[in-house]
C-alpha cells in the first residue's frame, strides 16, 4: 500500500526551497505533489520519493493559509491526514487540518530541518561549525581586509591603509612620493572597509591613460572586480544610469569632467568612497575654477569617503593644494592665510618632538616641549618624563604617549599622509648622463638670430604660434611649426642629430628596455618614425591622440620580457601613474618645464620594486635654452639626484625669470645661484618643519609593525589550509598539487554552482598559500582567508542551511548501543547597520552544547574535535528514520539545549561590550584631546563616533542565540554493522 493520501503534507528533500507541497495523486507507481508557494509540480517514483512527511508536534508554531498562527499541542489523525490542534495567538483553542498549512512555510531552520527528517552529510555539518569558529577569530583580526591583497608588506603602506581605515568617514589626501605606494594604498583601505561592511560602494576617477593600469592593479592585487565606465558603456544602459551598474566603478576623469549629464549621473548615485588619483590636476584659482575640481566638490558635498592621490600636491600652485585640502575638510580648510600662519609653527612642534628624545635632561628641552603643549594629560605627561623621580620604564612610555599627541595635536597628519624615499629608506640610486650635441643648422640659424635680435623672439612667437618659453625649450616643435619656411622642409627627425644619439645609445645598451619621454606628442610620433626610418627599429608610441587600448597596447608590448620591444617613446602622458620600473634606463628627448613634471618622469622607474640603480640619459644641445634649462635642474635644485617637494615654489619664485634667462647666460648663473640658495634655506625649513612632521605622521613604525605581524599570524595560520582543504572537497573543487606550494584548483562536475573563478567546464586557477610564491608569480593567486573563493564557500554555509542538521553513529566501548546524544549549535545574532563592523567586537560566536538522552549536559566533557573523530555516516533514509522514531524525545533536548545555551549568553555579551567600550572609548578619548588642539578633527567625526558607540552598545545588549546547527548522535554496539 502506498504511503502517501492525497491531501497530506510533505517536502522535498532536495528542494527544500519549493516549500511545502501538498500530495495531488498518487498510487502504486507514482506520486505527484503541488509546491503551492513555487507553483511547481513534481511528479516522482512511489517507491524512492525524496520526499519527507511533514509532521508538527508539540510546541511548535505553525501558520495557516489564512496567515494566523497554532501553537501545536495535540494532534489527530483520519484517513491518513493530521488536523493539528493548539491555541491561537489569541489564546483561543483551535483546529487546523494539515491540507490548511501555508504553503510558505520554509524549513530552513535547523530546528525544523531536523524534525522534518531533512538530514545533511556528516562532513558539512562538521565544516559549518568550523566555519563559525575560523569566521570568528578571522573577523576580530586587527588586519582584516589588509591580509588577503597580494602585496609586499611595507610598513607605511600598512600604516596609512590602517590608520585611515579606521575613521568613520577618510577623506585624506595620500601624498607619497611618486612610486612609494598611493595606488596600492588606496586599494588597501578599499579592500578594507569592503571587508568590514564600512563601504560597499565606489566612485574611482583615474585619467584616462591610466585606467587599464588601475583595473588590473585591483583585480591582480585585490581580486576586486570593478565596472570600467566610459560613454559607449554608458550608452549601452540606454536611460538607465550607468554609474549603478556595479558596485565598484571606474572612470576616467578625462571623460567624466568633459560631461556634465554624465556628472550629474554619477551625482546622483550613493556613493560610500570617491577616489581620485593624479589629484594636483583638480585645479582651482580665484579666476578660474577647473571643471575636475567643481566636479569633485560637488561629489565631495555628498560620499562621506575621499581619498584623493598625487604625489605633487602643490605642482598647480599651494592656492590649489590648499584648496584641495578644504575639500577634504572645509571647516577645518577655510582661510588659506591661517593655513600658511600654522605651517610657520611646524618647526617648533618638529623641535619639540626631537627634544623628547633628550628628556630629562636640559631645562631648555623641557622648555621647548611646554612651549607647545596646552593640555593638563600632556602636560603631566611631561612632568614624568622631565622627573628624576621616574623609572625608565616611565620615561618611556611618557615619552611615547607625549610624542604621538604632538603629532596628532599639532601637525598636518590626520588630513595628508606623506612618504618620502628618504623616510622609507632602500631606494637604488640615480645617475644623470648628459650627452651634448651639436644643434642641426636649421635649430642653430634660429638660435642665432635670438641671440643677435632682441626682437625676433617676438616675431618667432607670432610666427610659430607657440608658447614662451617652449619656443625655445622645444627646438624640434618650433621647426615643425615653420614647417612653411622652405628651408625646414625635411622631416625634423631626419635633421635633429638626437635621432640618431638615440639609436646609438639604444645599441649600446643591448637588451636592456628604455623608457623614452618627450614632452609634445609630435615629438613622440616623429621620433618613433626616425627610430623605424633610420635605424629600422621598432619603437611603440604612447601619447594622448591614441585610443585606450592603443596605448595599452602600446605599453604591454613593451612591457612583455620575452618578446617585448627594447623601447617605448611616451609623450607627457606616459610621464604620470604608469608602472615601468621593469625598466632602469630613462631618456629625457627633452625636459619637462616644470620641476614637478620631471620628479613624475624619473618617478615611472624609480619606484617600489626597481631594483637597479636609474640611469637618466639627457641629450642637450650645446648652449642652447634646453642646455640651460638642465643647469638650472641640476644646479639649482639637485632635480636628478632625489625628490625634494619644492617644484612648485621654486617654479612660483623662479619659472619667469628662467624663461627670461634661456637665452642669456649671465642671466642664468644669477638665476641659478638665486634658486640655489632659495632652495638650500626652503629645504632645510621644510625639513625642519613640516616635512619633519609628516615624515614623523606618515607612519608610526610601533603601528605598522602591529599591523604587519596581525597580518603574519593570519599568513602562517595552518587552521587556514585544512580548512580550504575541507571546503574545496565539500564544494567540488578538485585540488591539484603542482608542487612549489601551488595547487591548480578546478571545477568537478559535482561542483556547487557560482563559486568565484571556477565555472564548470572552465579551467579553474593555480593559487598558493605563500605570499611570497604569489608575489613572484602573476599567474598565480594568494590563497588566504580574504581570497573571494574562501569568503564565499564561508558565506554560503553561514547564510544557508548548508550542513545545519545531520546524523552519525558513534561506536564507543564504553557506551552502550541505541543511545542518542544531540549536538547543538547556536549562533549569536546581533542586527546591526553593517557599517558599523560590529563583527569586530562580536562577530557571529558560536555555543555548543552536547546533550545526552537524559538531558545531561556533556560540552565539556566531550570536545567537538574529539566526537567528530569517532563518528561515521549514515544512509539518510536510516537517519530519517532514526529521527522519526525519536521525535518527541529530540523535541525535548532541543528545548532544553536552548536552556543549556541561554546561560552562555551574559558572558559572552559583556565581553563583547567591554571589547567595544574599551577600543571606542579610547578613541573618543583621543580624538576629543585631538579635536581641542587641532581643528583639523571635524566635529561629524566625533559625532559619528559618539553615535556609533551609542548604537553598538544598544546593538550588543540586544544580542540573541539562535539555534544554527544540530547534530543526532546514536550510539552502536560495538560489534554492529
Ligand atoms: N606593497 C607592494 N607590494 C608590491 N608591489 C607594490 C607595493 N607597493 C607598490 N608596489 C608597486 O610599485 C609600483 C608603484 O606603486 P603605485 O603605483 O601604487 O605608486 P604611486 O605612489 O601611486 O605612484 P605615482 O606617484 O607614480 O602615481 C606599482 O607597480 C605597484 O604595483
Amino acid at each position: 500500500m502506498s504511503d502517501f493520501s492525497p491531501g497530506q503534507r510533505w517536502i522535498s528533500d532536495g528542494e527544500a526551497e519549493l516549500g511545502l507541497g501538498t500530495i495531488l495523486n498518487c498510487d502504486n507507481r507514482s506520486v505527484t505533489v503541488l509546491f503551492g508557494a513555487s507553483q511547481e509540480t513534481r511528479t516522482y517514483s512511489s517507491r524512492q520519493a525524496p520526499l519527507t512527511r511533514v509532521v508538527f508536534g508539540s510546541g511548535d508554531r505553525i501558520q495557516s493559509t489564512d496567515g494566523w498562527h497554532l501553537i501545536v499541542d495535540d494532534s489527530k489523525e483520519a484517513n491518513g491526514l493530521i488536523t493539528y490542534i493548539g491555541e491561537n495567538e489569541q489564546g483561543e483553542l483551535c483546529e487546523l487540518p494539515e491540507a490548511k498549512l501555508a504553503d510558505t512555510m520554509q524549513f530552513d531552520q535547523a530546528r525544523d530541518r531536523l524534525l522534518t527528517g531533512q538530514v545533511d552529510r556528516n562532513d558539512w555539518f562538521d565544516l559549518r561549525f568550523r566555519t563559525l569558529h575560523h569566521h570568528h577569530r578571522v573577523e576580530q583580526n586587527p588586519a582584516l581586509g589588509l591580509a588577503g591583497p597580494r602585496v609586499d608588506l611595507i610598513p607605511h603602506q600598512l600604516y596609512i591603509a590602517d590608520e585611515v581605515a579606521r575613521r568613520p568617514s577618510p577623506r585624506v589626501l595620500l601624498a607619497d612620493e611618486v612610486g612609494l605606494g598611493k595606488t596600492i594604498e588606496a586599494g588597501l583601505i578599499l579592500h578594507r572597509l569592503l571587508l568590514t561592511g564600512r563601504a560597499e560602494r565606489a566612485l574611482i576617477l583615474v585619467p584616462a591613460s591610466l585606467t587599464h593600469q588601475w583595473l588590473v592593479e585591483l583585480l591582480r592585487r585585490f581580486s576586486l572586480e570593478v565596472t570600467l565606465l566610459d560613454e559607449q558603456q554608458s550608452l549601452a544602459h540606454g536611460d538607465a544610469n550607468p554609474f549603478e551598474a556595479g558596485q565598484l566603478i571606474l572612470a576616467s576623469q578625462d571623460w567624466l569632467f568633459a560631461d556634465p549629464h554624465r556628472q550629474a549621473q554619477a551625482e546622483a548615485c550613493d556613493w560610500d568612497l570617491l577616489i581620485v588619483d593624479e589629484a594636483h590636476h583638480l585645479e582651482w584659482s580665484e579666476e578660474r575654477v577647473g571643471p575636475g575640481y567643481a566636479c569633485v566638490e560637488r561629489l565631495a558635498g555628498s560620499v562621506p569617503g575621499i581619498l584623493l592621490l598625487t604625489a605633487t600636491p602643490e605642482q598647480m600652485g599651494q592656492e590649489s593644494h590648499f584648496t584641495r585640502l578644504r575639500l577634504l575638510d572645509p571647516d577645518r580648510y577655510h582661510s588659506l592665510a591661517d593655513f600658511q600662519e600654522e605651517e610657520r609653527h611646524y618647526i617648533e612642534v618638529a623641535e619639540a618632538i626631537d627634544a623628547l628624545e633628550r628628556l630629562p635632561g636640559q631645562e631648555e628641552d623641557r622648555q621647548r616641549v611646554a612651549a607647545v603643549i596646552h593640555e593638563a594629560d600632556s602636560q603631566a605627561l611631561l612632568d614624568t618624563l622631565a622627573s628624576s623621580e621616574s623609572d625608565a620604564a616611565q620615561r618611556d612610555a611618557a615619552r611615547d604617549q607625549l610624542r604621538d599627541q604632538l603629532l596628532d595635536r599639532h601637525g598636518t597628519g590626520r588630513v595628508m599622509f606623506r612618504n618620502s624615499r628618504r623616510h622609507v629608506g632602500g631606494f637604488p640610486e640615480r645617475r644623470l648622463h648628459v650627452d651634448h650635441l651639436e644643434p642641426p643648422a636649421a635649430y642653430r640659424r634660429v638660435l642665432r638670430r635670438l641671440s643677435r635680435d632682441e626682437d625676433y623672439l617676438d616675431e618667432l612667437l607670432i610666427e610659430s604660434g607657440l608658447d614662451h618659453p617652449e619656443v625655445l625649450v622645444y627646438l624640434d616643435t618650433m621647426y615643425r611649426a615653420l614647417a612653411n619656411d622652405p628651408l625646414n622642409a625635411e622631416p625634423w627627425w631626419q635633421i635633429d642629430p638626437r635621432v640618431t644619439w638615440l639609436l646609438e645609445r639604444l645599441t649600446e645598451l643591448g637588451d636592456d628596455k628604455v623608457l623614452v619621454i618627450a614632452h609634445d606628442r609630435e615629438t613622440a610620433i616623429g621620433l618613433s618614425e626616425g627610430l623605424r626610418v633610420l635605424g629600422g627599429m621598432h619603437a611603440p608610441v604612447f601619447h594622448e591622440g591614441l585610443s585606450l587600448v592603443e596605448r595599452d597596447r602600446a605599453a604591454a608590448a613593451f612591457a612583455d620580457e620575452e618578446e617585448g620591444c627594447q623601447v617605448l617613446v611616451c609623450s607627457e602622458i606616459g610621464s604620470e601613474g604608469r608602472n615601468f620600473q621593469f625598466c632602469h634606463h630613462l631618456v629625457m628627448f627633452d625636459l619637462p618645464l616644470h620641476p614637478d613634471q620631471l620628479e613624475q618622469r624619473i618617478g615611472r622607474l624609480d619606484r617600489i620594486g626597481q631594483r637597479h640603480p636609474i640611469e637618466m640619459h639627457v641629450p642637450v644641445f650645446t648652449d642652447s635654452p634646453g642646455e640651460r634649462l638642465l643647469r638650472w635642474y641640476r644646479d639649482g635644485m639637485d632635480a636628478f639626484s632625489a625628490p625634494h617637494g619644492l617644484g612648485s615654489d621654486i617654479y612660483a619664485a623662479f619659472g619667469d625669470a628662467l624663461a627670461d634667462a634661456l637665452l642669456d647666460e649671465e642671466a642664468l648663473e644669477e638665476v641659478i645661484d638665486e634658486t640655489r640658495s632659495f632652495f638650500e634655506s626652503r629645504l632645510a625649513e621644510r625639513d625642519a618643519g613640516r616635512n619633519r612632521l609628516l615624515e614623523l605622521n606618515a607612519c608610526r613604525h610601533e603601528r605598522a609593525e602591529a599591523v604587519i605581524s596581525s597580518i603574519h599570524e593570519l599568513d602562517t595560520d595552518r587552521a587556514l589550509r585544512r580548512y580550504i582543504d575541507q571546503a574545496l572537497d565539500i564544494f567540488g573543487v578538485d585540488s591539484q598539487d603542482l608542487g612549489g606550494d601551488i595547487q591548480l584548483l578546478q571545477p568537478s562536475p559535482q561542483m556547487l554552482d557560482g563559486l568565484p573563478g571556477l565555472v564548470k567546464g572552465e579551467e579553474g586557477f593555480s593559487a598558493t598559500f605563500s605570499r611570497e610564491r604569489a608575489l613572484a608569480r602573476d599567474d598565480v593567486q594568494h590563497l588566504s582567508w580574504e581570497h573571494p573563493l574562501t569568503r564565499e564557500m564561508m558565506a554560503r554555509i553561514l547564510e544557508g542551511s548548508m550542513g545545519n542538521t545531520a546524523l552519525a553513529l558513534l561506536k564507543h566501548p564504553s557506551i552502550p548501543g541505541g543511545r542518542l546524544m544531540a549536538e547543538l549549535v547556536f549562533r549569536t545574532h546581533c542586527p546591526a547597520p553593517k557599517r558599523l563592523h560590529l563583527n569586530r567586537f562580536l562577530p557571529p560566536t558560536a555555543v555548543r552544547v552536547l546533550l545526552d538522552e537524559s538531558g545531561a549536559n556533556l560540552t565539556d566533557k566531550i570536545s567537538f574535535s574529539g566526537l567528530s573523530k569517532n563518528l561515521n555516516k549514515v544512509k539518510k533514509a536510516v537517519a530519517r528514520d532514526l529521527i522519526k522514531s525519536r521525535h518527541d524525545q529530540l523535541r525535548e533536548l532541543l528545548d532544553r539545549a536552548e536552556t543549556e545555551a541561554e546561560r552562555e549568553l551574559p558572558s559572552i555579551v559583556e565581553a563583547a561590550q567591554d571589547r567595544m567600550r574599551t577600543a571606542l572609548d579610547a578613541e573618543l578619548a583621543r580624538l576629543e584631546a585631538l579635536a581641542r588642539r587641532n581643528p583639523s578633527v571635524r566635529e561629524d567625526e566625533l559625532t559619528a563616533l559618539r553615535d556609533e558607540r551609542a548604537t553598538l552598545d544598544a546593538a550588543i545588549e540586544g544580542t540573541r542565540l539562535r539555534l544554527d546547527a544540530v547534530r543526532v548522535i546514536v550510539t552502536v554496539d560495538e560489534d554492529s554493522r
